[in-house]
């Protein structure tokens, strides 16, 4: 019986067929293995993902033999990442060459073509000695970290970031619930060159419309009854970095024009004050509603989209990516695995083969609560199909209320209303959505 570690690694080789092979004997070992064949991808891989071992060839195209770029490559990485365990691999090697691998700070060196054994041996010491080197350091909880998984939707999504991030063009992410717009527009910003600045997010779906001028553009004391002191608002908070307006599409038009104004002349006026005040903001907005149709119903204005999409970015549904259901649930099974120390190391195979053909109406956030909830639940290694509670499978039997979409929504809120005894925080989390969204429903449905 192989052990699998709970390991992440990357390999990255301009030969595909050399790529594949390697990464499916690596598979049965180490629970995520990333391919790459562009090593120009190397930085922005290294930074934003965790990896614990690099395998990493010596040799691209430009220079055949000399193991050059591979050296190159490894200062790269150990620039971004010093305490990263790289393994060099090279169908060219010789000790020599070995030598001054491993004094570059590379952790070891493969022969190309490889013995499977001795290959599991060299990433399993590398692994180990990562970890290691690492354990002081690494949280348990690693939330916040952003899985792509290998779809070619999402392949595509994270080529457009890369080339978009360090520009200020405005970004609008559209995705229903629980597709990770959010989790995007943070990523965005970190890899932007405003990350050392402020992220201000704001819903707009939860701000009421009382309070929205003064929450987003602020107060002067005196401007209302409730206006005790001056009061910056959410532009003035992100000046000089990013502001996050998730639910653009939940605003009224009055609101619309507002916002269009501040926009258009990138300055704001607090409620009660006729002083403008400048300022420098990157805008990423975000909803799942279908914005260019409420343009053409003129429930959004055409002007103001035109604002905020320059570039536009549609975060793929889970049931659109199902290649990347079994990644992301051995990302998530691992996080609540380490926060509730659990022993649970994998997921059975059957509940592989369930997790893959439900259709995750709440996306990422039901399939992340689903794991969680059958981590804390688990008893022995395995994640069983026990384990995890998912809705029935079959997309017909949904069917059996009819094919009012509306009416099919408040139906299934009200049994999760009922399933939580009216429990807000627990219901939103059984239907996959933030408790935003579901205050909002409640509210469109009068329940
Ligand atoms: N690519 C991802 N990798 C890991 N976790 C993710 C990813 N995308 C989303 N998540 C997790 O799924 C949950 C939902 O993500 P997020 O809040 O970003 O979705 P959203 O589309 O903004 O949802 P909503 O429309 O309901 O506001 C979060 O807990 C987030 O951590």
């Amino acid at each position: 019986m192989t052990t699998m570690l709970p390991g992440k690694i990357l390999i990255v080789d301009d030969d595909m067929d050399v790529l594949r092979a390697a990464r499916l004997l690596l598979k049965r070992h180490f629970e995520h293995v990333d391919f790459e064949r562009n090593p120009q991808k190397i930085p922005y891989l290294v930074s934003n993902f965790d990896y614990d071992v690099i395998l990493l060839d010596m040799n691209f195209t430009r220079d055949l033999s000399s193991g050059k770029e591979g050296f190159e490559w490894l200062d790269r990485i150990l620039d971004v990442k010093p305490q990263a365990s790289v393994v060099l691999f090279t169908a060219y090697g010789d000790v020599e060459m070995a030598v001054r691998a491993i004094k570059a700070g590379a952790c070891d060196f493969v022969l190309k073509p490889w013995e499977n054994e001795k290959l599991l041996a060299t990433m399993q010491a590398a692994y180990n000695k990562h970890r290691v080197a690492t354990q002081k350091e690494k949280p348990v909880n690693t939330d916040g970290q952003l899985i792509t998984g290998n779809s070619a939707a999402m392949q595509q999504v994270m080529d457009t970031v890369q080339r978009v991030a360090a520009t200020d063009a405005n970004i609008l992410i559209l995705g229903e619930n629980g597709t990770g717009k959010d989790m995007l527009a943070r990523h965005i910003h970190h890899l932007s060159l405003r990350e050392k600045q402020p992220l201000v997010g704001v819903d707009l779906g939860a701000i009421s419309e009382t309070l929205f001028e003064s929450e987003l553009f602020g107060h002067v004391k005196g401007a209302f009854t409730d206006a005790r002191e001056d009061r910056l608002g959410r532009f003035e908070e992100a000046n000089g970095g990013t502001i996050f307006l998730d639910e653009i599409g939940n605003i009224s038009l009055p609101f619309q024009a507002k916002l269009l104004t501040v926009l258009q002349n990138r300055s704001v006026t607090r409620v009660g004050s006729n002083k403008t005040i400048p300022i420098d903001v990157r805008l990423i907005c975000a909803t799942n509603r279908n914005i260019q149709q409420m343009a053409g119903q003129h429930l959004f204005r055409q002007d103001l989209l035109y604002r905020i999409n320059t570039i536009e970015i549609q975060l793929p549904s889970l049931r659109e990516r199902t290649e990347d259901i079994i990644p992301l649930a051995e990302h998530f099974l691992q996080l609540y695995r380490d926060k509730y120390k659990r022993p649970v190391t994998a997921l059975h195979e059957a509940l592989v083969q369930q997790l893959q053909q439900y259709d995750w109406p709440g996306n990422i956030r039901e399939l992340q609560h689903a794991i969680e909830r059958a981590v804390i639940l688990s008893q022995g290694k395995m994640l069983m199909p026990k384990d995890v509670f998912v809705k029935s499978p079959s997309r017909e039997q949904d069917l059996d209320t009819g094919y009012n979409l509306e009416e099919m929504e408040r139906n299934i809120i009200t049994q999760a209303m009922k399933k939580c005894n009216g429990n807000i925080t627990e219901a939103a989390r059984e239907l996959g959505l933030s408790r935003a969204a579901l205050y909002r429903r409640l509210e469109k449905y009068n329940l």
